[in-house]
């Protein structure tokens, strides 16, 4: 053991005195390093404190840096709040731009909308512009004008002011005269009145004197000339005789006649119809009344009877007198009248009664019994057999009646008319009237007839049928003519039954009723001579006593109801 610790403690002392002079080498070897180090140190102390006096520099810098940092901040911090305050104002300002933005669109649209304004306004402004100028220049005139007038309206003021003075008088005066003259008026009215009224009775005395003296009342009618015609009837312009008497002359020969009125070519459907209205109105009354018209062929018989009824002014007798006959009925209802109305329509064409109303026309023999034959009953109504009578209840329903006689009238064409009627037509009116208050009854017959034409043979140029015509014509109104002879000579046999004409107006003519004769004259030169004997016959006629007219009335007997 002890030798392994002296191998180990020799071992030992070999290591240590290898590690000695390594170590030996290592103190050497570490002081060079140390010299080189100490070398070093120095030449880093020396770098050391250069850097040393460059921190210092550095840190003086940096102390610099430090405060003009704070310095900057301190200015960033203000310019910071400078920007929130610049912001906020910024934001104010968008809100105020958005704001006016809004603004702004609206004001664009409204722009809009008065551009296109503008745009037509601006032609009319041009317009107004040249009319404005215009005016402008008139203005400046009558500015001048103005000056010019007010000179002359201060010197009429100064006239006037004169005249006032004159005026205040006079109106005095006028005022006057004024009164008097309404006074006047009045007066005059009143006399007017008193003449109409004095009128209406003269005419109702007048025609209570004729009726009373039982004369068949005869006004004659002058139809005005045509064109190519010259004229050869005058009229007394003064004197008793005014509106009564008829001038003509002929072969160097003057012929007066006098008539219950004369119408001379001037007057009117109007007029004549007045004259006649109160004999038709006594047909409601309960007399027979009879109108006829006589003359010429182409004289007016037909215009004054009939006239033209779809033209107001030219309506003849026979419409205007059926009018009348309705609107009066129609009043006297609340007198406790009531009416009923029947209407009949015949003509005589060569002696041959026809039917005027009829639907078929048929021939005058019906089964060997003679159709159409007239009866006159002791009342002195005329009857003629199988003749159609239509009730009828107003002028309407009348109308129509007469407008289909008229076109079933027989009419022909001659040389002197047109449209000459060649038959005599005649319109019967029945009125049957009973008081519901009085148990009053009335019975009245209007006859309104239109006789065909009396003319020459020679004059009218007629041959075969038309020849035929006109001597039945001519036959029938001799008979006429017979007739009212025999009356005015107070013959006791009165020749009635020679024609159809005749026996049908025997109670008109020889009886009780109010008959009325319208002798109608053609004015021309080449009439005069048949115009003379037409004249003649009415004068005839007129003397013509047929007796008192009688009214037909009674009290209803209870049985009648
Ligand atoms: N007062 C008058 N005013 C205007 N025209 C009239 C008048 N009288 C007659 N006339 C006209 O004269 C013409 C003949 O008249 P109208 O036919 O009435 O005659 P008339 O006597 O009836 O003839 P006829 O006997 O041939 O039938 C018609 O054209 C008619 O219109």
């Amino acid at each position: 053991m002890l030798q392994d610790t002296n191998k180990r403690l020799q071992e030992y002392n070999t290591s240590l005195q290898q590690y000695n002079s390594n170590l030996q080498a290592d103190v050497t070897k570490n002081g060079e390093t140390i010299t080189k180090l100490q070398k070093e140190k120095n030449t880093m102390v020396e770098t050391m404190n250069g850097l040393k006096d460059h921190a210092n520099s550095v840190k003086m810098q940096l102390d610099l840096a430090k405060s003009s940092q704070n310095e900057a901040l301190k200015q960033k911090n203000e310019l910071l709040k400078e920007v929130d305050n610049l912001r906020s104002e910024l934001q104010q300002v968008r809100e105020d731009r958005d704001h006016k933005l809004v603004e702004v669109h609206s004001l664009l649209a409204e722009i809009g909308t008065y551009k296109e304004m503008t745009g037509k306004s601006a032609v009319e402004l041009d317009n107004v512009m040249t009319r404005s100028t215009a005016l402008e220049e008139i203005c400046s005139a009558q500015q001048e004008r103005i000056k010019l007038l007010e000179v002359q309206l201060a010197s009429t003021n100064e006239k006037l002011k004169r005249s006032d003075l004159t005026t205040i008088e006079s109106m005095t005066e006028y005022e006057k005269q004024k009164r008097m003259s309404e006074d006047l008026q009045l007066r005059l009215e009143e006399a007017e009145q008193q003449i109409i009224d004095g009128e209406k009775l003269r005419k109702k005395l007048h025609n209570t004197i004729l009726e009373l003296k039982g004369n068949i009342r005869v006004f004659c009618r002058v139809r005005p000339l045509l064109s190519n015609e010259s004229g050869a009837i005058s009229y007394p312009k003064s004197g008793e005789n005014l509106g009564h008497g008829i001038e003509l002359t002929h072969n160097a020969q003057m012929y007066a006649f006098t008539f219950d009125k004369v119408f001379d070519q001037l007057a009117s459907q109007e007029d004549v119809f007045i004259e006649i209205s109160q004999l038709v109105q006594s047909a409601l009354d309960g007399y027979k009344v009879c109108i006829f018209a006589y003359g010429q062929t182409g004289s007016g018989k037909t215009y004054t009877m009939m006239g033209k009824p779809e033209i107001h002014d030219q309506k003849g007798l026979i419409p205007r007198s059926l009018e009348q006959i309705f609107q009066t009925s129609q009043t006297l209802v609340s007198q406790g009248w009531k009416y009923n109305m029947q209407a009949s329509m015949l003509e005589i064409y060569n002696e041959t009664i026809r039917d005027l109303l009829a639907n078929n026309r048929t021939s005058i023999q019906d089964g060997g019994i003679s159709k159409y034959s007239i009866k006159h009953d002791t009342n002195g109504n005329t009857h003629v057999s199988d003749l159609t009578i239509v009730d009828v209840s107003s002028f309407n329903e009348v109308s129509s009646l007469l407008k289909r006689a008229a076109q079933s009238r027989s009419v022909g064409r001659t040389q002197m008319n047109e449209e000459s009627s060649r038959s005599h037509c005649v319109f019967t009116l029945r009125i049957f009237g009973v008081n519901e208050g009085t148990d009053q009854q009335v019975e009245g017959v209007l006859n309104l007839i239109d006789l065909a034409g009396s003319e020459r043979l020679n004059k009218s140029g007629a041959t075969g049928d038309r020849l035929k015509e006109t001597q039945a014509i001519n036959k029938s109104l001799s008979c006429l003519s017979d007739v009212i002879f025999s009356i005015a000579k107070k013959d006791e046999h009165v020749p009635f039954r020679n024609s159809k004409l005749t026996y049908l107006l025997q109670p008109c003519l020889g009886g009780d009723s109010k008959t009325l004769m319208f002798v109608n004259l053609s004015p021309e030169v080449s009439s005069t001579g048949e115009s003379i004997c037409s004249l003649r016959f009415a004068a005839r006629v007129n003397s013509c006593e047929i007796g008192i007219p009688r009214r037909q009335t009674q009290i209803r007997s209870l049985s009648q109801g």
